[in-house]
């Protein structure tokens, strides 16, 4: 036991080091007093322990910022788990010598740099490592261990061939997207005779050949030298031809620059037949065959940055003749022919539900793809229900607007899952989250960029759609459709809590594992801080806000087959009343917070909730 003391002081300092470089006051509030006793549920957020030793360290998009130092895992020499996902840690890649139960590294989605360090090679447990998105430079290690089953070092400044060894041949070259001077197997990119391939081989032939090497060295210098005129001369020729065909084709393109002056949208004028041959045409497809405006319309339309999504940019188009519409340009996308393209998005062109946004139209061009939806111009949810809070300008977002977007959405998501009953194992939406869920001018709500998991490039999308994120998916790799159930219950708990659910919110927010949080103030009866202070001031609908978090809670359970199925939400959603929000109410939300605490403490504590309400 005192040993476990001993090592339990040494990890407890070794993390408390680890949180001090990050810039994060939930941590430094979260990480006090005692970090893990026995067998007991972890105290810490993100910290498992097992017989009172660190097993597991998941810090996922809290918007960690600042280096960790080389040494910082030295002392937890029990982890398995470690990931610091989608946060912008910088600095090196920390050393692995120490940490030989190792099984789960994910430090994907920040700002790594330097070399892939070669402690990662005499892990032997280890099962997947995930160091996509980050700026790591020099060549792969060669990594053999037989136990790697999951590797993906894509979107990095990586170089030179990737080793040959079987392990790393055994992935498929999305795991290496991304890295413009990475070659050979498994990309399709050739190492030729570049210096990729003689730099791995240089100590070698250092070695060999010294004495040889002084004959040839004036015979190579005289082929160089040739080569090299001819390379110049081959070039000014190339560049003279170039430069006329750029001139034939500008006639023919269209530039159009958006905000942000280095992102250019440029769409060839296909519909004219005017692509370049060769080329693919690009074409503008209404989905209702209605046609409401050529591309040349969209191309002279006044645009406006929306945001950068997941998957791409959107963009407010205004059209001269009217319509505004939003496009949405599609980045990362799987290599898809447009034959494949079509398929996929008619797929989700034919999903028609009042509560789905519906596809306009799309565009298919070699470089270009885009989506276009009708512009909502109330806004999504998540502003809705996060700006502004505490200003004197905020409008207060109130119960029955909070239990109309939790109908509308259920029932969006009843649909979705009816349409694909034939294929069980679908995640039918796979990002629900409310920056997807928009108002448009009659505060209609509507689900958009579900569909999507068809289009994009698969270790993307398991690394961005918030359906990934669920505990199935985290645990066993594995998704089904309670895991948009799942997704629904974290966008129930916002809407109820009015926090920031770190599965779905962008990164730098203060966000927390919300389902984690909720069973947690729960359990220990911290009744008056669940509800977001703007409804619990509504005194005559705290009956339908416990409900709401009843079944948000029941949408979150760990494992999926304990989730209810989407028309039993859909059912339970729409029998709680839609109590208008009344005037009293809007004398409470004036009062000062101490009052808002009293009213809460009049709601059913613990006891009632997990119960069915009279
Ligand atoms: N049709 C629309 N009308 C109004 N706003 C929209 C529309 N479509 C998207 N938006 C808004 O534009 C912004 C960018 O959307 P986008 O879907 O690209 O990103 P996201 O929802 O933040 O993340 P993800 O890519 O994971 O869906 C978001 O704030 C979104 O709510």
């Amino acid at each position: 036991d005192d040993d476990q003391n001993d090592f339990h002081g040494e990890e407890r300092d070794a993390l408390l080091a680890l949180v001090s470089g990050f810039n994060n006051s939930f941590l430094r509030h979260n990480w006090t007093s005692i970090m893990c006793y026995k067998n007991d549920p972890p105290y810490w957020f993100g910290i498992e322990c097992w017989n009172g030793r660190v097993t597991s360290v998941r810090l996922e998009n809290l918007g960690l910022t600042g280096e960790i130092k080389i040494d910082a895992l030295f002392n937890l020499t029990e982890l398995s788990v470690l990931s610091f996902k989608d946060n912008s840690i910088s600095g090196q890649v920390m050393d692995f010598s120490n940490n030989q139960k190792l099984t789960d590294i994910d430090l994907s989605g920040n700002k790594f740099d330097g070399p892939i360090p070669l402690s990662l090679l005499k892990l032997n447990s280890l099962a997947s490592l995930q160091l996509q998105a980050n700026n790591l430079s020099g060549s792969i290690p060669w990594f053999d261990q037989t136990s790697l089953k999951e590797f993906n070092v894509s979107y990095n400044n990586l170089s030179r061939p990737i080793p040959n060894t079987k392990v790393l041949q055994s992935f498929n070259r999305f795991s290496f997207l991304g890295n413009p001077n990475l070659c050979g197997p498994p990309t399709s990119s050739n190492c030729n005779s570049t210096n990729d391939t003689s730099d791995t081989n240089n100590d070698n032939n250092k070695s060999k050949g010294s004495s040889k090497s002084s004959i040839f060295v004036p015979i190579l210098l005289a082929v160089n030298v040739v080569v090299l005129i001819f390379l110049l001369f081959l070039s000014i020729i190339y560049f003279k031809k170039y430069k006329g065909l750029k001139k034939k084709l500008e006639e023919k393109h269209i530039v159009v620059e958006d905000e942000e002056k280095h992102d250019r949208m440029r769409i060839e004028t296909g519909e004219k037949g005017v692509a370049a041959e060769g080329e693919e045409k690009g074409k503008l497809v209404f989905i209702n065959e209605e046609r409401q405006f050529e591309l040349d319309d969209l191309l002279k339309a006044s645009a406006e940055g929306l945001g950068k999504g997941n998957f791409g940019n959107c963009y407010k188009a205004m059209l001269e003749s009217g319509p505004i519409v939003v496009v949405k340009r599609l980045r990362d996308l799987k290599p898809l022919s447009s034959e494949d393209f079509t398929k996929q998005v008619r797929i989700i062109a034919e999903q028609k539900h009042l509560n789905l946004l519906s596809l306009l139209a799309y565009y298919y061009s070699k470089d270009e793809k885009l989506l276009l939806y009708k512009f909502a111009s109330n806004g999504n949810i998540y502003n809705r229900l996060h700006e502004g809070k505490g200003k004197p300008t905020r409008i207060p977002f109130r119960w029955s607007s909070r239990l109309l977007v939790a109908r509308g959405v259920a029932k969006a998501l009843e649909y979705l899952h009816q349409t694909t009953k034939s294929s069980p194992n679908v995640v039918p939406h796979g990002n629900l989250k409310l920056s997807n869920v928009l108002l448009d001018e009659n505060n209609n709500v509507l689900v958009t960029d579900y569909g999507l998991t068809s289009l994009i490039a698969a270790p993307l999308v398991a690394q961005r759609m918030i359906s990934f994120k669920s505990p199935e998916y985290q645990s066993h790799k594995k998704l089904s459709r309670k895991s948009d159930i799942w997704s629904y219950g974290c966008l129930l708990l916002e809407l109820v809590t009015g926090r920031v659910s770190a599965d779905s919110g962008p990164s730098g927010t203060n966000a927390v594992d919300l389902c984690s949080w909720v069973h947690r103030a729960v359990r220990e009866e911290w009744t008056a801080e669940i509800f977001d202070v703007e409804i619990a001031v509504q005194r005559s609908a705290n009956h339908g806000m416990l409900k709401l978090l009843q079944i948000a809670m029941r949408c979150c359970e760990r494992s999926p087959e304990n989730r209810p199925e989407i028309s039993e939400v859909v059912r339970e959603v729409e029998s709680i009343d839609l109590t208008p929000d009344s005037e009293d109410d809007e004398e409470f939300s004036s009062m000062d917070r101490s009052l808002t605490d009293e009213s809460m403490s009049a709601t059913p504590s613990r006891s009632t909730i997990g119960e069915d309400q009279p």
